[in-house]
C-alpha cells in the first residue's frame, strides 16, 4: 500500500501497463454502474449526454443499484431490467430505512452479494475496458453499498474499476462530511482511481441544509458551472456553453450533473470520432488508462469555444445531423468544408484553450501542481486544430503542473461546432475541500464519542 498526502492508502491493484490492449480499439469503453440516488441520476445523465453528443462511452452497459427508500427517480435512459433494488428484506421486516447509514447499506450489499453479482450479468465485460462506479459519498447507499459494489466487481472481473465520488456540500452537515471522509477513504483503497466531484464548489454553497434526499433544491437554485478563470478572449466561451444541458430532472442537480457527465463523456469517449487518415498525434485511448493508473483522487478540467458557423445549407445540415446522430450522414456532409466555412483557429487560441481547461473550475478544485500525471485531449474539426498551439498549451501545462511528460492527443471531429479541451489531472494531493471534510469528520467523530453516540445515522440514534 502507498499513502498520499491526503492520507489515503491506495490499492496496489494497478492494471494498465504501457501498451495496454483496449477492447474498443478507438475509444475507451466503460460500463457505468450507478449506486444510490446520485449515482443513478449521474449514470442516467451520462446516457443522455451520449445521445446529445453522438458519443458512445458505455455501449449500453449500464446498471443502477439503489435501496428501496429512496428509490430510482430519474432513470429514463436505463431500461428497467438494469435497475436493481437492494434491501427489500429489511424494509419488509421492520420498515427500516438506510437513511444515510453507510454501515447498514454496506451490510445489505454484502448480504445481497448474489443478487448484485447476478445483476452484473447485464454487463458485457468483454466489451469494456473498465467499469465506472458512480456514487454520492455523503450518505448511505452510495458511500456504503458503493464500496461493497466495487469489491464485488473486483472479485469477478479483471478490468480496472474506476469510481466517480461526489463529495457533499458543506451545508449538508457534519454527519455527511464524516460519511464522505470514510467513504472516500474506502473508495480510494478499493478502486483503481476516484474521480471526485465537489458539490460544494459546483452548487456555490446554495445547497439547503438538512434536506431529505428527495427534497433537493430547485433547478433554478443550482449554481453556475462557469469557468473561474477570467477569459482572455471574448470569443472564447467557457464551459457554460454546454450543448447537452438536460431538462430539469426534479432533483435540483440537473445542471451540475450535466456538467459532470459532459466532462466524463468528453474524456472517456475521446477517440470516438476518428479520421482513418489522421497522423500519430491522434488521441491514444490507452493514455487515459495510463493517466488513471496512479490511483488516488483525480479531477477533470474542461473548456470550449464555439467555432464560427457561417450559416448556409451545409451548416444547417450539420446541425441537424448532430441532433440526430443515429441517422447515417450523407457523405457530402463530412466532406472538407469550403474555405469560407471554417476559418483555421490560430495557435494562440488553442494554446489559450488548453490553459483555460486547466484553470477552469475543476470537478474537484485543487492545486494542479500536486497532480502526479496529466492528460490533455483536444477535440474539434481538423481544419481548426493547430498543432503548434496544442504543443504550446501542453508545454505550459508541463511547467504549471510540474509534470515531465503530459500525455496529449487530439480527436478529429469534423461535425463539431466547438473546439474543446479536456484535462485530466490524476492523483492530486493538495485539495482544500478534502482537508476541510476530513477536519469536520474528525471533529464530528470526537463529538459523537463525547456524547456517547456511535457512528451512523440509523444505528446511533
Ligand atoms: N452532484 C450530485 N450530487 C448528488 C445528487 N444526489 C445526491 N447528491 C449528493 O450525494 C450524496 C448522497 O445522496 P444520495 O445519493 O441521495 O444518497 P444515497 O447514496 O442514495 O444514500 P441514502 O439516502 O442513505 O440511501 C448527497 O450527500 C449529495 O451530496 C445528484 O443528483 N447530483
Amino acid at each position: 500500500m502507498e499513502h498520499d498526502d491526503c492520507g489515503f492508502s491506495h490499492a496496489d491493484n494497478r492494471h494498465a501497463e504501457p501498451g495496454v490492449h483496449l477492447s474498443g480499439g478507438e475509444a475507451v469503453k466503460l460500463a457505468v454502474v450507478g449506486v444510490g440516488n446520485a449515482g443513478c441520476r449521474l449514470a442516467n445523465q451520462i446516457l443522455e449526454t451520449e445521445q446529445t453528443t453522438g458519443r458512445d462511452l458505455c455501449n449500453g452497459n449500464t446498471l443502477l443499484i439503489n435501496s428501496t427508500e429512496p428509490t430510482f427517480d430519474t432513470t429514463a435512459h436505463v431500461p428497467e431490467a438494469r435497475r436493481l433494488t437492494i434491501g427489500d428484506v429489511y424494509w419488509e421486516a421492520d420498515g427500516a430505512d438506510i437513511d444515510g447509514d453507510p454501515d447498514l447499506a454496506a451490510e445489505i450489499a454484502r448480504e445481497e452479494k448474489n443478487d448484485i453479482i447476478r445483476a452484473f450479468d447485464h454487463i458485457e465485460f468483454h466489451e469494456v475496458d473498465g467499469i465506472l462506479v458512480i456514487a454520492g459519498l455523503g450518505r448511505g447507499t452510495g458511500g456504503g453499498a458503493g464500496a461493497v459494489v466495487i469489491d464485488h466487481l473486483k472479485a469477478i472481473c479483471d478490468e480496472p474499476v474506476y469510481a466517480v465520488g461526489v463529495l457533499p456540500a458543506d451545508s449538508e452537515g457534519e454527519q455527511e462530511a464524516l460519511t464522505a471522509a470514510r467513504s472516500l477513504q474506502s473508495f480510494v483503497s478499493k478502486a483503481d482511481n476516484v474521480i471526485a466531484f465537489d458539490n460544494d464548489a459546483w452548487l456555490d454553497g446554495e445547497r439547503p441544509t438538512g434536506s431529505a434526499p428527495d427534497n433537493r433544491l430547485g433547478d433554478d437554485e443550482a449554481g453556475s458551472e462557469g469557468n473561474d478563470a477570467s477569459s482572455e478572449d471574448d470569443d472564447t466561451a467557457d464551459d457554460e456553453a454546454s450543448p447537452s444541458r438536460p431538462e430539469s430532472d426534479g432533483s435540483g442537480y440537473a445542471t451540475v450533473n450535466a456538467a459532470l457527465a459532459e466532462r466524463l463523456v468528453a474524456l472517456f469517449a475521446a477517440g470516438e470520432f476518428r479520421d482513418p487518415s489522421a497522423d500519430e498525434y491522434r488521441m491514444d485511448p490507452s493514455d487515459i488508462i495510463r493517466a488513471l493508473d496512479t490511483g488516488g483522487v483525480s479531477t477533470i478540467g474542461y473548456a470550449s469555444f464555439d467555432l464560427p458557423q457561417p450559416g448556409g445549407i451545409r451548416s444547417w445540415v450539420r446541425a441537424l445531423t448532430d441532433r440526430f446522430a443515429w441517422i447515417p450522414e450523407p457523405s457530402w456532409v463530412s466532406a472538407p468544408p469550403h474555405s469560407d466555412e471554417d476559418t483555421p483557429t490560430d495557435a494562440a487560441k488553442i494554446n489559450r484553450l488548453v490553459r483555460e481547461a486547466a484553470r477552469s473550475k475543476l470537478t474537484l478544485p485543487c492545486e494542479i501542481s500536486s497532480a502526479e500525471r496529466a492528460l490533455v485531449v483536444l477535440s474539434g474539426p481538423s481544419k481548426t486544430l493547430s498543432r503548434q498551439g496544442f504543443e504550446g498549451g501542453r508545454y505550459w501545462l508541463e511547467k504549471e503542473a510540474d509534470i515531465v511528460d503530459v500525455m496529449a492527443g487530439d480527436e478529429l471531429n469534423e461535425r463539431a461546432t466547438a473546439l474543446t479541451a479536456v484535462v485530466l489531472l490524476s492523483n492530486v494531493t493538495d485539495v482544500d475541500r478534502i482537508a476541510e471534510i476530513q477536519e469536520t469528520a474528525v471533529e464530528h467523530q470526537q463529538s459523537l464519542r463525547t456524547d456517547g453516540k456511535q457512528y451512523g445515522t440509523a444505528r446511533s440514534e
